[in-house]
């Protein structure tokens, strides 16, 4: 049953919440509140960072000017009370549905949404490079980058606090402190965070301050003007945010807007440089269910509003992640050189398993994917086994750290990327397209992609067992194909790829799960009178040109399948047989890839399906290739 909400119902723009009196705000938050939960009960997505953020949001648009002045949320996923109240209400339970609402702040969908977001501790940046250029045109809106303490552990945020501090920028930043990240935050900044939301609450004091020094007589007010900078000084006294040339604010009460809405007020009104304010809020603030679980309902599939269960599907297969996570168990069980490392997702990489029983041996290090990348080549370079499981969008963070610090010096760290392909309704800011294309052509990189849960357990024991330099397995988000899984994983011939079906004619060289919609098309070929192998590659880099070189000599048509970009797998492939003057013979080959535009949210076997990477998109590159009508077997030809 939707909620009752009266007061959110007028709210059809701005200009109206504006209109409002303060003292009907607290009960707009609460319908906006409401409304978000049941919402995202039918959608399912990231609910608790949200919650936290009612209050915030509805102060922030009935304060400033949006969209005039610049509001970025950093990371985004706490924007779902902000598209509610920013015009898309009527389409919020279209989120992360195909076709629907990004789950994300996103240009493209609304002028409230100045930056896309989604991978976090850019906003800070973004928001120092608007304030800019509104200087260099001479325009005088405010610029408010909203950026959580998790995010807040992330390298980027400094550079960019560094060099607004330095520049003087008129830049509102407020740090959204609910002490959580997607875990339980970790490090010193975190620790430092509670040190000063355990004091006073700064603004009684502060503001008691300025108060006395308005109402006295002039020769008094000097002397309250001291007591004021005691205040500052006191409270203020050189937080890590003053030091980097910010102005701090806070800690401020987060979900009182008898608090919040004269501060920002006070800020929007006498900032001249970069300001930071600390609000203290909740994860999952006013929803029993988020607040009492652990993770908040940081992500939650769609659940009942009343009972907060959720819906989530029965698996028929062990995920991938479970899969990895129970693996390099067993392997570290065996060799107590293997650590784990992790950027802040614990659970999403499925260390969170191995820290339950070797916890002295995985490091979480924030939000912080390259610093994790170097680190764990520290670890490497004295002769530990480090696993850096960083999903593959998120390890595009720390590239540089993989080139200059693991690659050109050997250095044997092992890269568990997780997420690797189409990932569903995170979208294209969390797609994990182009690790392949980014890591195989570095030199001395052994890539691999596990095909199945059983081909991935091989690979995580392959991992452990090879120290000769920088090896990566990548493998896609969700649950298995249901193949029976071996006891332990064996070690693989590197560079030895594995003929799955053996034919004549058509040769499927698939590199990743896609070959079980190899071995389907494989059928539908050899029912057509099709005679055709597949192989699954196991290895971008190095390539088993010993396979490559047979199925191009012994088939007339040879088709490279892979869940990634172009530059990847199938390139290489193609370079090798150019180079080994395999094309010369008249081979009639195709690369089947991701396509080269960012895909929208949905299903991940949909977007499988518009990337032409189904058992149909096989089929028809098949019979194009041969100069034949696909039409006779395919029926959406
Ligand atoms: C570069 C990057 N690494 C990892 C993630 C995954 N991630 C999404 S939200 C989140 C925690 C963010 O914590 P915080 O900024 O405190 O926001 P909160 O959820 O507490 O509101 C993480 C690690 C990401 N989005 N971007
Ligand atoms: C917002 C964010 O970046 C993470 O919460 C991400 O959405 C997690 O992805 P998975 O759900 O695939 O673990
Ligand atoms: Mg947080």
């Amino acid at each position: 049953m939707k909620p009752h909400t009266p007061l959110l119902d007028l709210v059809t723009d701005l200009s109206v919440l504006r209109s409002l009196p303060e003292a009907d705000l607290p009960q707009l938050a609460e319908e906006l509140r409401a409304e978000t939960i049941d919402a995202v009960s039918q959608t399912g997505g990231h609910l608790g960072a949200g919650l936290g953020v009612v209050e915030l949001t509805v102060a922030l648009h009935y304060v400033f000017s949006t969209p005039d002045d610049r509001l970025i949320w950093d990371v985004g996923h706490q924007c779902y009370p902000h598209k509610i109240l920013t015009g898309r209400r009527d389409r919020i339970r279209t989120l992360r549905q195909p076709a629907g609402l990004s789950g994300f702040t996103k240009r493209s969908e609304s002028e409230f949404d100045p930056f896309g977001a989604a991978h976090s501790s850019t906003s800070i940046s973004a928001g120092l490079g608007m304030a800019v250029a509104r200087d260099l045109d001479g325009r005088r809106n405010n610029v408010i980058a909203v950026i959580g303490d998790g995010a807040m552990s992330a390298g980027m945020a400094y550079e960019a606090m560094n060099n607004a501090g330095s520049m003087n920028s008129r830049l509102i930043v407020i740090l959204n402190d609910n002490d959580m990240s997607i875990a339980p935050p970790v490090g010193a900044m975190s620790a430092y965070l509670a040190k000063l939301v355990s004091g006073p609450t700064y603004k009684s004091l502060r503001d008691a301050a300025k108060h006395i020094a308005r109402a006295l007589p002039r020769p008094l007010q000097e002397k309250a003007a001291r007591a004021e900078e005691y205040a500052r000084g006191f409270w203020t006294g050189g937080t890590l945010f003053e030091e980097l040339g910010f102005y701090y604010v806070g800690p401020v009460d987060g979900h009182n807007l008898e608090h919040l809405l004269p501060v920002l007020k006070n800020v929007r009104d006498t900032h001249q440089g970069p300001v930071l304010i600390h609000v203290v809020t909740q994860k999952g603030k006013g929803y029993a269910p988020a607040e009492g679980a652990k993770d908040k309902y940081h992500g939650v599939a769609k659940f009942d509003v009343i009972t907060g269960k959720q819906a989530k599907p029965k698996a028929n297969a062990p995920s991938y992640t479970s899969v990895f996570a129970q693996t390099l168990i067993q392997e570290a069980e065996r060799d107590e050189k293997i650590v784990a490392v992790t950027a802040a997702m614990p659970e999403g990489t499925g260390l969170d398993l191995m820290q339950q029983v070797l916890p002295a041996r995985v490091f979480d290090v924030g939000i912080a994917e390259q610093h994790a990348v170097t680190f764990a080549a520290g670890l490497a370079s004295e002769g530990y086994k480090p696993f850096c499981a960083i999903y593959s969008t998120f390890l595009q963070r720390g590239y540089d750290q993989v080139v200059h610090d693991v690659a050109i010096q050997g250095l044997p760290v092992r890269f568990p990327i997780d997420r690797a392909g189409l990932v569903g309704a995170d979208g294209p800011t969390h797609a994990g397209s182009f690790d392949t294309a980014f890591l195989a052509c570095l030199p001395g990189f052994v890539v691999m992609a596990a095909a199945d849960e059983a081909e991935l357990r091989h690979m995580v024991a392959t991992a452990a067992a090879y120290d000769e330099g920088p090896i990566s397995l990548r493998y896609p988000r969700g649950e298995g194909v249901g193949i029976e899984l071996p006891e332990r994983g064996q070690v693989l011939e590197i560079g030895r790829g594995v003929v799955r079906k053996e034919g004549t004619k058509i040769a499927l060289l698939s590199f990743g799960t896609r070959l079980a919609e190899c071995l389907k098309a494989a059928d539908e070929l050899e029912a057509a009178g099709l005679s055709t192998t597949v192989a699954d590659a196991r290895f971008a880099k190095p390539l088993d040109m010993d396979l490559i070189a047979r199925l191009a000599r012994e088939h007339e048509v040879l088709v490279m399948v892979e869940e990634g970009s172009i530059g990847g797998f199938g390139s290489h492939v193609l370079t090798a047989l150019a180079d080994t003057g395999a094309l010369d013979r008249g081979l009639k080959v195709r690369c089947m890839r991701l396509p080269d535009r960012y895909q929208d949210q949905d299903r991940p076997e949909q977007m499988y399906k518009d990337a032409g990477l189904s058992v149909d998109g096989i089929l028809k590159t098949v019979f194009e290739a041969l100069g034949r009508d696909v039409s006779t077997i395919v029926r959406s030809a």
